[in-house]
């Protein structure tokens, strides 16, 4: 948490992100989930995953060939979907265990994924506030996270397990929960973002943004951070 806090500051000013709106966010997060009881304890999602090889998938360019091979393999690992690499996953009839999301993606599929099953890890950060209040009350067996480092004197049902981008906090959830493998998925990083990732784009793969480039950037910075310090082994798809 105190290597978290450092990564935390430095990002929120990169960004010129308001530190007030993710206490905001996650205070209303944490009002839904009192309200709707629709959480589930984080214990029964360790149990999942606690001593386990998992399957991260984030919405990069490998992320269809990957889950073909993954789909060849017929594995029994439990799979941890970012945001959008849900979508690509069900199209290939596949229902990832958990999915982390700030909800900003395509709803439908995380919906329709955690209906079937899927558990979901619904993240307030000051940017998400309408999605929040939209749709964590449409799901059910949520965890609610935030990034706040230290937000313990909050007194909120919410866990900050580290991480910034979806796809590295799947990866910071697994090392949470014990995992003794992850295997990276469709986390390429760099320059390209998918439809997956970005569903009004008008082709299958485009240059990102600025921003998600940037973000992109730190999501490798905390992935590499990660494999130097973590428990959890940590390697790419061959
Ligand atoms: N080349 C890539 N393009 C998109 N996502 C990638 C790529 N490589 C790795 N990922 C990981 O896949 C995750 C899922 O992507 P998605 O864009 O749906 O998530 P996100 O974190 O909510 O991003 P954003 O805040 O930009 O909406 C990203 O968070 C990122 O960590
Ligand atoms: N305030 C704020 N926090 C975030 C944001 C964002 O856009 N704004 N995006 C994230 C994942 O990409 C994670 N955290
Ligand atoms: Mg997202």
């Amino acid at each position: 948490m105190e290597t978290w806090k450092e990564f935390y500051n430095k990002i929120m000013d990169d960004f010129g992100f308001d530190k007030e709106k993710d206490v905001e966010s996650a205070r209303i997060l944490n009002e839904i989930i009192k309200k709707e009881k629709n959480n589930i304890d984080i214990e029964e999602v360790k149990e999942l995953i606690n001593g386990k090889e998992v399957y991260v998938f984030g919405a990069g360019p490998s992320l269809k060939k990957h889950i073909k091979i993954i789909k060849e393999k017929n594995t029994k690992n439990p799979i941890i979907a970012a945001d959008g690499a849900t979508k690509a996953l069900l199209e290939e009839n596949i229902i990832p265990n958990i999915i982390i999301s700030d909800l900003d993606g395509d709803i439908n599929s995380i919906i329709e994924a955690n209906k079937k099953g899927a558990i979901v890890v619904v993240h307030a950060h000051g940017d998400n506030i309408e999605k929040i209040k939209k749709h964590a009350k449409i799901l059910k067996n949520i965890i609610g996270s935030t990034q706040i480092p230290n937000f313990e004197q909050l007194k909120l049902n919410l866990i900050n397990y580290g991480g910034f981008t979806d796809g590295d906090r799947c990866c910071f959830l697994a090392e949470y929960l014990e995992a003794k493998k992850i295997i990276l998925c469709g986390m390429d990083f760099g320059i390209y973002v998918t439809k997956y990732s970005r569903p009004n784009i008008k082709n299958d793969i485009e240059i990102a943004d600025e921003i998600k480039q940037k973000k992109l950037k730190y999501a490798e910075e905390l992935v590499n951070w990660l494999k130097m310090h973590g428990k959890s082994d940590v390697v790419y798809l061959e």
